[in-house]
């Protein structure tokens, strides 16, 4: 029997692309249906945990790919860090500019990307603040990081909400703050005092009051300083960041509720137009589990993740990744055990437990033990060592220097030996010396093993594609260049397709192709995203040309393998 309209009970063939149970004879039904349909459309309810607070379970199956939620921000605007030097954010559009060069905003001096940008006159971005912002009139030339303070402007807006979204307003301060980590003896209380709260106060609210006592017109009813370490509480703990061409951070009304876990079900998009962020399953959620994004760094170690979390969103993870000494088989944070003078060991040390902050570490074939200083003592001074290398831009030799002496204390998966193959892999095939003229056999053939590896890893920590897209999509496409080389000069050599090692590249290229795909269909929006779809759209097409040239049979992976065997 064929499906109902929702609406008037028609025959209807439309289905409401979200939960795909409601049918509905054409759009305009389906738009005046939405009022009755929207509470049951969500596959999710709000629940309270006691550990958690408000959390958000499912009310049926989903699968991977089904649209959980999608909605606009209550607020949005610039990304709340202080910055003392370098770029700024745009209070029209948040994308960076350098302050010292560019246009100024007609209404307030601050600097802008161009006096045109639309967003200044936007109510709803800096047209309501610009008002406030314009109460001091005085203008700066010099040392204008301090005297516009970008970090200020999201606090400002949630501010204005209360005069003209009231109801936005009431959301925002129902948000958790978490007031009772940042009271007047945390830094983060004296920085918000100082940097957010006493600037607003003494450069623009103070004449604002004067204003108002002269109109006997209430401009803002609430700026009081507890409000603002309220709101900046909120900010800290709920907003989430937008990284697209501009630096902008977002609150949302629902999918703020979305609770922690290092193995997230779900992962988000963000639209160009108004930030509407899309929340989509990327792993199967059954009905009655909760619904999980992921705060903090997937390639960081347990310890690291954990710590991040609890200072900045002050609870202790205790996921199945965190309770796992192996991290899900990763083995993202394991040492190598070196054993004792008399009795050297190629073990592993890994944590005896790992929710515990001082847990001891034990190696799984010696008795060797460490405590949790002496491991973090080690694997900081390892982090310093390979982000001085990272930031100075560095040749293969360096990494491969650095890479040899890590290997002699951490596991070949280690997270910061995960983060100096990942620099490697992109510098084999690139950089002078190593170009696909000069490269060596040798090196192409480490070059995919390292990729193998580290998709792997990839696979294990993130197996919904939830965070490490560009990671797995730069290891796909890296492995296909390296094996695409390799093909080529054994096509040259005469060593064709009926060569097992020659087929197998083929097909594991394939195979990278087609991945791609599926791990970048979520990174549309991204420049980053953009660019490694492009890249993977030429090499299909390379690819693709050479297999029709040379008419090769991919598809009869079988026959070509036992004709190899022949
Ligand atoms: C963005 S809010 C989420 C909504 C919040 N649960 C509420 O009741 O409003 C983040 C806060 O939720 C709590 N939370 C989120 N994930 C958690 C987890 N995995 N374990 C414990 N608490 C968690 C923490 O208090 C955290 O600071």
């Amino acid at each position: 029997m064929g499906e109902k309209c929702a609406e008037c009970g028609a025959p209807s063939e439309l289905k409401c692309s979200a939960c795909k149970l409601a049918s509905y004879c054409s759009k305009e039904h389906q738009k005046q249906h939405w009022k009755n349909h929207k509470t049951a459309c969500r596959p999710f309810e709000i629940q309270v945990d006691p550990l958690i607070g408000k959390c958000l379970v499912a009310t049926r199956d989903i699968k991977p790919g089904d649209v959980i939620l999608s909605e606009l921000p209550i607020v949005y605007g610039p990304r709340p860090h202080m910055v003392e030097e370098g770029p700024v954010p745009c209070p029209g559009c948040c994308k960076l500019i350098i302050g010292e060069k560019s246009a100024r905003c007609e209404g307030c001096d601050f600097p802008v990307c161009h006096p045109d940008c639309p967003g200044l006159k936007d109510m709803d971005r800096h047209g309501h603040e610009c008002m406030i912002l314009g109460l001091r009139d005085v203008r700066a030339i010099n040392g204008l990081h301090e005297f516009y303070r970008q970090d200020a402007l999201l606090t400002l807006r949630c501010l204005l909400l209360q005069h003209r979204h009231p109801k936005k307003f009431a959301q925002l301060l129902d948000m958790e703050p978490h007031l009772e980590r940042r009271g007047p003896n945390t830094d983060v209380y004296r920085t918000i005092e100082e940097r957010i709260a006493d600037y607003l106060h003494s450069n623009f609210f103070h004449p604002m009051t004067i204003l108002e006592g002269r109109s006997g017109k209430k401009v803002l009813e609430d700026i009081s300083r507890e409000t603002i370490h309220k709101i900046c509480g909120v900010i800290d703990v709920n907003a989430l960041e937008i990284n697209q061409q501009a630096e902008i951070t977002a609150l949302y009304p629902t999918a703020y509720l979305l609770e922690h876990n290092c193995l997230p079900n779900t992962t988000h998009i963000f639209d160009n137009d108004g930030y509407k962020i899309t929340v989509k399953a990327c792993l199967p959620i059954e009905a009655g589990e909760h619904i999980t994004t992921m705060y903090t760094h997937c390639l960081w170690g347990t310890q690291a993740r954990r710590e991040h979390l609890k200072e900045t969103k002050y609870f202790s993870c205790e996921c199945r990744r965190c309770r796992d000494p192996t991290e899900l088989g990763s083995y993202l944070s394991a040492l190598k055990c070196l054993g004792s003078e008399q009795e050297p060991c190629d073990g592993l040390q890994l944590p005896v437990e790992p929710l515990k902050d001082d847990t001891e570490w034990r190696c799984d074939r010696c008795d060797v033990r460490l405590t949790n200083e002496e491991v973090c003592f080690l694997v900081n001074g390892i982090g310093e060592e390979v982000d001085g290398v990272q930031l100075g831009n560095p040749t293969v030799r360096e990494l491969e220097g650095l890479l040899g002496k890590m290997l002699t204390f951490l596991h070949p998966n280690h997270y910061h030996v995960y983060s100096v193959k990942h620099s490697l892999i992109q510098l084999y095939g690139y950089q002078q010396g190593y170009t696909p003229n000069q490269i060596t056999d040798d090196c192409l053939a480490r070059k995919a093993a390292m990729c193998r590896e580290l998709l792997d890893i990839t696979r294990k920590i993130d197996p919904g594609n939830a965070r490490l897209c560009l990671y797995h999509a730069v290891l796909l496409h890296e492995l296909f260049s390296a094996n695409w080389i390799i093909i080529k000069r054994k096509w040259d050599l005469g060593i064709k397709a009926k060569v097992k090692s020659v087929v197998s590249m083929m097909l594991e290229n394939q195979n990278c192709l087609d991945q791609l795909e599926t791990v970048l269909q979520n990174e549309r929006n991204t420049p980053a995203g953009d660019k490694l779809i492009n890249l993977a759209a030429g090499s299909r097409k390379d690819f693709t040309k050479f297999i029709e040239r040379n008419k090769i049979d991919l598809s009869c992976k079988e026959k070509i393998e036992n004709d190899n065997k022949e």
